[in-house]
């Protein structure tokens, strides 16, 4: 809070720091202790000029949600205190600083600021709030969107039909009631999943532009609570999250944290109890998200789950087609032959994201060499991708299956923390199949196998690494369980 005395002026700056503290006072008993903490515990007064009044606060995002629910309030109580008092500017502390050199937050005259100093932004008149302005609060803390996820540019296929229909259901009928909540799909990487959510976003953007819709991946979502902690404003960003029509939570797996999980349970509860939608988008499903909180996993196990395969032949050549299409509207001339078309959909089978490397990398060859693209180019430039799309295949929680059935413990067991030999063993074979076999990173696989950390994984790996070396009955038993899962 800002006092005269703290401002280092008289006079004029007692009366303003009186006002203020008028006006600070009226906010608490009209909006309650609560309220006026979440929102207006860290705001100054930074100026005084032209009858402008400029306030700070220390977030983007407090800003946007003070201008767009509190502005009128705020401008009537500093009109009440006088002429001298017509408008308010909020904005965030540190671009304030910046804006205005000097310190002296009371007593800025014009002639006092440094030529080099740019003039304050013109005070935006006082106006009654839009929905749409509400609803674009939230763009300020999405995270970001790519402009090419449309549903225009996403191929349909056996493999998505579902997930498809009920984003388009969810983009299209929004307006008209919940359907299913929430909704939850899940996909190995690349297939298309925030392709998807992103699609949904941008429609309802377009089309429903009062709609409060927050798009936000896991990390972001970590990012941003930890950062209202950090300004304090915690209050406010659940308050404000509670608010939104729409959550659209994209990696779920990422979602680590006690407190964090607690918030979005908490958030993901208030949302589906007032009948709005929630989305999340994970590589596995709810019950396999390990070191979710319970009542997270049953609360998202508790809506819509639809899964997205692997795509078939024709989904493939669709978005491999798709691709070259719009590799050629950057590289005019661009085209792939039909033998190496062919190559591609027999060869890159897991994902679109593998299918839209392919393509990309024999532009780039293209490019690069000016030479006409053949299948011989095509069988050595694409020649890593494959092999990889080959170790891809191989998924985690077909390991634990294969390895508990093979060695006759459970897969509770190999996630357990039970330390019996008979169980240990197992494990450390499993996890070292998950890293030879999958491109799973240490940590990732860690928490594939019941939040363990990637240390442990390590060991697990070099464990059952030296043994083959020096047990053939080992080597042998492995190359069987490999066989087993590639097949
Ligand atoms: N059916 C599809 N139609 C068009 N493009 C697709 C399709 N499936 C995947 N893609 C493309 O493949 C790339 C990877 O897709 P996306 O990032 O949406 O996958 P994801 O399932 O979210 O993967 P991850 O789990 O790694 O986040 C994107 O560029 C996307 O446009």
């Amino acid at each position: 809070m800002l006092e005269a005395e703290a401002c280092g002026v008289a006079g004029a700056a007692v009366g303003h720091a009186d006002a203020w503290a008028r006006v600070r006072g009226r906010l608490k008993a009209d909006l309650g202790d609560e309220v006026f903490s979440c929102w207006f515990a860290g705001m100054n007064v930074e100026q005084i000029e032209g009858g402008t009044v400029w306030l700070s606060v220390p977030s983007r995002f407090l800003k946007t949600w003070i201008s767009t629910h509190y502005r009128d309030k705020l401008a009537a109580l500093w009109q009440a205190e006088g002429p001298a008092y017509r408008k308010v500017e909020v904005s965030v502390r540190s671009a304030m600083r910046a804006k205005v050199e000097t310190p002296a937050r009371f007593a800025a005259p014009e002639a006092a600021r440094p030529a080099s100093a740019p003039a304050p932004r013109a005070a935006v008149p006082l106006r009654p709030v839009a929905d749409a302005a509400s609803a674009r609060l939230f763009d300020d803390i999405s995270s970001p969107l790519d402009p090419r996820y449309t549903f225009e540019n996403f191929v349909e296929g056996a493999s998505n039909r579902l997930a498809l229909a009920a984003a388009r259901q969810v983009a299209d009928g929004s307006a008209s009631g919940v359907k299913f909540n929430p909704l939850y799909i899940h996909s190995s990487v690349g297939q298309g999943k925030t392709h998807l959510l992103q699609a949904l976003t941008h429609r309802l953007k377009a089309e429903h532009p009062e709609m409060r819709v927050l798009y936000l991946t896991a990390e972001h979502f970590m990012y941003r609570f930890v950062q209202s902690l950090q300004t304090q404003s915690a209050l406010a960003f659940k308050e404000a999250l509670r608010t939104i029509d729409l959550l659209v939570i994209d990696d779920m797996q990422f979602l680590h944290g006690k407190q964090i999980q607690q918030e979005f349970c908490h958030t993901v509860n208030t949302l589906i109890d007032g009948a709005r939608q929630v989305i999340v988008a994970a590589d596995r499903p709810p019950v396999e998200l390990e070191t979710m909180d319970e009542r997270v996993r049953s609360r998202l196990s508790g809506g819509l789950l639809i899964e997205i395969g692997a795509p078939d032949a024709a989904t493939r050549r669709s978005i491999i087609e798709r691709r070259i299409a719009l590799t050629a509207q950057h590289m005019p001339g661009f085209s792939v032959p039909d033998d190496v078309i062919d190559f591609i959909v027999r060869n890159v089978t897991t994902s679109g994201r593998d299918l839209e490397g392919a393509v990309t990398r024999l532009a780039g060859h293209n490019q690069l060499t000016g030479l006409t693209l053949s299948l011989t180019m095509a069988e050595t430039t694409l020649k890593d991708l494959i092999r990889v799309t080959d170790t891809r295949r191989v998924k985690i929680e077909d390991i634990q299956r294969v390895v508990s059935k093979h060695y006759n413990v459970s897969k509770q067991d190999l996630l357990s923390s039970r330390r019996t030999r008979s169980i240990v063993w197992p494990r450390q074979i499993a996890m070292y199949l998950a890293k030879s076999l999958t491109l799973r990173s240490l940590p990732e696989i860690g928490r594939r196998f019941g939040g363990r950390d990637h240390t442990t994984v390590l060991h697990a790996v070099r464990k059952v690494e030296e043994m083959i070396g020096s047990d053939e009955a080992l080597t042998q038993e492995i190359e069987v369980l490999k066989r087993m899962l590639e097949a």
